[in-house]
């Protein structure tokens, strides 16, 4: 990706903060009671929990997609004064996320290109597009014919690497990756964490990584945090400093999660 992508210091100051946060579906059994989570800008953290725990109601809690009963969050240290399409732009714009099903996240009648391009037309960025477009899609190993295709016309490796394209577009600092490669093989897999590893260490952007692959967010993250402590407390597991040339182990194959160009790797 381009230069302009590293203007950003590695500031270290405040990313994302979750305090005291009660959220759900049904107020009288909320599903995340009292839950608290912080990253750091450049930092990555991976939140690891069983199926059904929460973890995605609480990316979509820190996306400001989804409102809390309770708690507060607050992006690059101010306090976040709206959900959804209620939110100022700027705090919008500063969380990039990746959903666990690209078809769930992805407008069908959009062309992969147009896909990735949507949030930068979104905020009236009309001349940067077509370019960013191109390096966007380059970064994740999208180019010619398959950049015209619709999602149902891809597979499914092909259209989360547009979605990762998407939620770079406009250079979040904070960037929430909600169980980005749950469905795809080893060699997407790698290549995507790739991508976004690359763009978090030349842009200093937080990351939260949620899944429920150990192995895969202990290789990927600075540190782990298992979800059953983040009520009244906080718990967690340090790691190597998020070695992206690290072998990666996941569902029992090796990736290459390398700094490999994606643009080399097959569009899977
Ligand atoms: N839109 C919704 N309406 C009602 N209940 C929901 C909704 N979305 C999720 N839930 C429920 O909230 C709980 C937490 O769901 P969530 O998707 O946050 O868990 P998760 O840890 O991300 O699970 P998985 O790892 O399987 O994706 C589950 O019991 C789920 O059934």
């Amino acid at each position: 990706m381009s230069n302009a992508d590293a203007a950003a210091p590695l500031a270290g100051g405040p990313g994302l903060e979750l305090r005291g946060i009660t959220a759900g579906y049904d107020r009288r059994a909320p599903v995340l009671r009292d839950v608290s989570l912080s990253v750091r800008e450049g930092e990555a953290v991976g939140l690891l929990g069983p199926s059904g725990c929460g973890k995605s109601t609480l990316a979509r809690v820190a996306a400001l997609l989804h409102r809390p009963s309770a708690g507060t969050v607050h992006l690059l240290g101010e306090r976040a004064a709206g959900w959804r399409h209620r939110a100022p732009r700027a705090q919008r714009t500063a969380v990039g996320v990746v959903f666990q099903q690209p078809r769930l996240a992805a407008d069908p009648g959009l062309t992969l290109a147009a896909l990735i391009a949507e949030p930068l037309r979104a905020t009236g960025r009309k001349t940067e597009t077509a370019g960013r477009t191109e390096e966007l899609a380059a970064a994740v190993g999208l180019t010619g014919e398959l950049l015209t295709r619709r999602p149902h016309e891809v597979s499914d490796g092909q259209l989360q690497r547009a979605c990762v394209a998407r939620a770079l577009a406009l250079r979040p600092r904070i960037l929430v990756c909600d169980e980005m490669t749950a469905m795809l093989d080893a060699s997407t897999t790698a290549a995507l964490v790739a991508v976004v590893e690359d763009y978090r260490q030349r842009t200093g952007a937080a990351l939260l990584a949620v899944g429920h692959d150990r192995t895969l967010l202990e290789r990927w993250c600075d540190r782990t945090v298992a979800y059953r402590t983040l009520q009244g407390g906080q718990e967690d597991e340090r790691h190597g400093a998020g070695d992206a040339s690290a072998e990666v182990e996941a569902g029992g194959e090796a990736l290459r999660s390398g700094r490999r160009a994606p643009a080399d790797t097959s569009a899977g």
